[in-house]
């Protein structure tokens, strides 16, 4: 359950904590948020002498450490988290900066310049907004501490010992961790308890507010003390979309953000106040710019499929800059439709508009160009000749449910013989790009085989041979999707470990491999389909071997990071659905695999691996 609607607000972002700390990972999770763990290489070592104050030292080290995760997932993953968190905590004592002790002697001299004195705890939070504009990160970093004071009783040497010689000082700063034995040092504590612990969860909610919830402009008139509203106010704020639900994009926001369409979020729209007899400002809602957003999001996904269809990005990558003229000629369009599309796309960042004319962004160049290995081109397509259209009975389909639309409307993505090509395209820009972290979710080299059961193109197989040298993989598809791989095969990189069997792997003898690959194929089939593919892939899999699923893995409360949209789309199109980790674990318990493992691979994907068992 989550107390704060604040912490909701971040409940559908990617959220990282930079932190090794396992007492910050506990405080967060128990404050209701979801988030993933990356510890920060950062190195604690900036000049403490150079910063005005003991808390300046710890902001900006929690900084150094949010920035650095954020930089290194962005490299990796060609994109940031939403928002990364760090921290760091410090203790001082007579102007000193104790941290982690390194050994238990300095622990022994931390310890006895905290006893019997008052210390001041500080930990230095940084929040770290991040967004991805043309391959470059954006960060947007916001900073706080907090103080707490803790006095220690006076404390014999022997008893500081046999602290030390409990092992519980050496990764705490001060040397000691007041939530457990070392809370029988204590005399007293002012301030936040969890502040000491390693994390000021309060003061971290205020943040939040502030962050989430900017004050509007007549509340900032009309409200002289501090705008942001104590604690227990928190779950007064309404969770609709009253002001900004971005803090990168509200009014003390980023300037990196796109401007709103329909105005500035924080300002309340012109004649929108009433003033009663009294002369009392009436409260009207805020704009709901998000919402609007929402609304207009067909729009907005319509121009992209309409320039991606007229090759409009094609056009630009191989000569830019041009004029609306230049490229309704080439496209074959009308100048002014043309010239609004172009405006379109630049309000939406996918083109750049200079007076020598309109050019592609990196990220136009990069995906929605026709060619190149990570191009979505494809998917764009399918999207808009496809998904588009089975969304316009998204009602029937809601109404009548899965099993009844896909007697009527649904069609099993490959069985079309005019989508098949461009479903291949589709598939394979995705798979491109998630391939690697698919390939390196866990460390597979102890296989020597794989076969990739509806491998397509073999983009995943390509990935898993360039990842681990000794493994061969095996491709299965429908002998239509096979017949059209070729088209898909980078020149020059074709690897003799990678086979293509034409094949249905519903009907066909599985080929014998160490380990079985089934990546986004399982949320495609109903629950009996499903358990008929995983008991031929059992009955194939030698004890030992493993079978590794890609999908995207519901959270607990069914709300997948970013890929809700995409459940309807099963919907819609097929009687499949996502699952969420305990029911992937269950059916491959059921069909003889144990030891099933999770791990993320990016952004909207998951990796499930689970090893077979021997027969009992
Ligand atoms: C005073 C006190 C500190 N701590 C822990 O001390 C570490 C501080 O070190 P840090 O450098 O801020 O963090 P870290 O543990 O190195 O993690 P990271 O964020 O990866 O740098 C954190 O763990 C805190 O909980 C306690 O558990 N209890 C206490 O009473």
């Amino acid at each position: 359950m989550v107390l704060s609607p604040v912490i909701r607000k971040l409940l559908h972002k990617r959220v990282v904590l930079a932190s090794a700390s396992p007492r910050r990972r506990e405080i967060l999770s128990h404050a209701g948020l979801r988030f993933e763990v990356v510890p920060s290489r950062f190195k604690e070592k900036l000049d403490k002498a150079s910063f005005p104050t003991p808390y300046a030292y710890a902001i900006e080290t929690a900084k150094q450490k949010a920035l650095e995760v954020a930089s290194r997932m962005h490299q990796k993953d060609l994109r940031a988290p939403d928002v990364v968190i760090g921290a760091d905590t410090i203790v001082t004592v007579g102007g000193l900066i104790l941290e982690k002790p390194v050994d238990k002697q300095d622990a022994y001299r931390m310890l006895s310049r905290l006893n019997g004195k008052e210390h001041s705890v500080f930990t230095g939070v940084a929040i770290v907004h991040c967004c991805t504009k043309d391959g470059q990160l954006d960060t947007e970093v916001s900073e706080f501490h907090e103080e707490t004071t803790v006095k220690f009783s006076e404390l014999s040497e022997e008893l500081l010992w046999e602290y030390i010689d409990s092992g519980e000082p050496m990764d705490k700063a001060g040397g000691y961790g007041i939530q457990a034995l070392g809370g029988m040092l204590v005399e007293y504590v002012h301030g936040d308890f969890l502040n000491v612990v390693g994390f000021p969860l309060n003061h971290f909610c205020k943040k939040l507010v502030e962050l989430y919830y900017p004050p509007r402009r007549k509340d900032v008139q009309r409200v002289k003390h501090d705008s942001i509203p104590p604690v227990d106010t928190f779950e007064n704020l309404s969770d609709t979309e009253q002001g900004s639900s971005d803090p990168a994009q509200g009014n003390e926001g980023g300037s990196h953000r796109r401007a709103e369409a329909g105005g500035d979020r924080g300002q309340i729209p012109a004649g929108s106040q009433g003033a009663d007899s009294n002369g009392t400002v009436g409260i009207t809602p805020q704009f709901p710019a998000g919402l609007l957003e929402l609304i207009d999001g067909f729009k907005a996904s319509k121009a992209l499929f309409t320039a991606c269809k007229l090759k409009v990005f094609d056009v630009l990558k191989d000569e830019a800059p041009l004029k609306a003229m230049d490229i309704a000629g080439k496209i074959d369009a009308s100048v002014c439709g043309t010239e609004r599309l172009l405006d379109v796309c630049v309000a939406l960042g996918l083109l750049e508009k200079a007076d020598r004319g309109y050019c592609n962004t990196d990220l136009a160049d990069l995906h929605l160009a026709s060619d190149g290995e990570y191009s979505l081109h494809g998917l764009a397509m399918h999207s808009n000749d496809h998904a588009w259209n089975l969304f316009t009975d998204l009602e029937l389909a809601v109404r009548e449910g899965a099993n009844v639309a896909f007697g009527r409307k649904a069609e099993h993505p490959v069985q079309s013989k005019q989508t098949k090509l461009q479903f291949m395209r589709a598939m394979h820009g995705l798979t491109n790009l998630t391939a690697r972290q698919v390939a390196t979710a866990f460390d597979l080299s102890r296989f020597t085989s794989a076969c990739d059961l509806g491998g397509c193109t073999g983009a995943l197989a390509r990935a898993l041979t360039q990842q681990y040298p000794r493994l061969k993989v095996t491709v299965v598809d429908l002998p239509e999707v096979i017949e059209h791989v070729p088209c898909f095969q980078p020149e020059g990189r074709q690897t003799e470990r990678i086979s293509f069997v034409p094949g249905d792997f519903f009907k066909d003898d599985l080929p014998e491999a160490e380990l079985y690959l089934l990546s986004r194929i399982l949320h495609e089939w109903p629950d009996d389909k499903v358990h008929e593919l995983l008991s031929r892939v059992s009955g194939s899999c030698k004890p030992g071997g493993g079978i590794l699923v890609a999908e995207t893995v519901l959270e607990e409360n069914r709300a997948a990071r970013g890929s809700l949209p995409a459940s309807l789309n099963l919907l819609v199109r097929t009687q499949g659905r996502e699952r969420s980790l305990p029911e992937y674990r269950r059916l491959l318990e059921q069909h003889g695999f144990w030891d099933v493992r999770l791990a993320h691979a990016g952004d909207r994907l998951d990796v499930v691996l689970g090893t077979r068992a021997s027969p009992p």
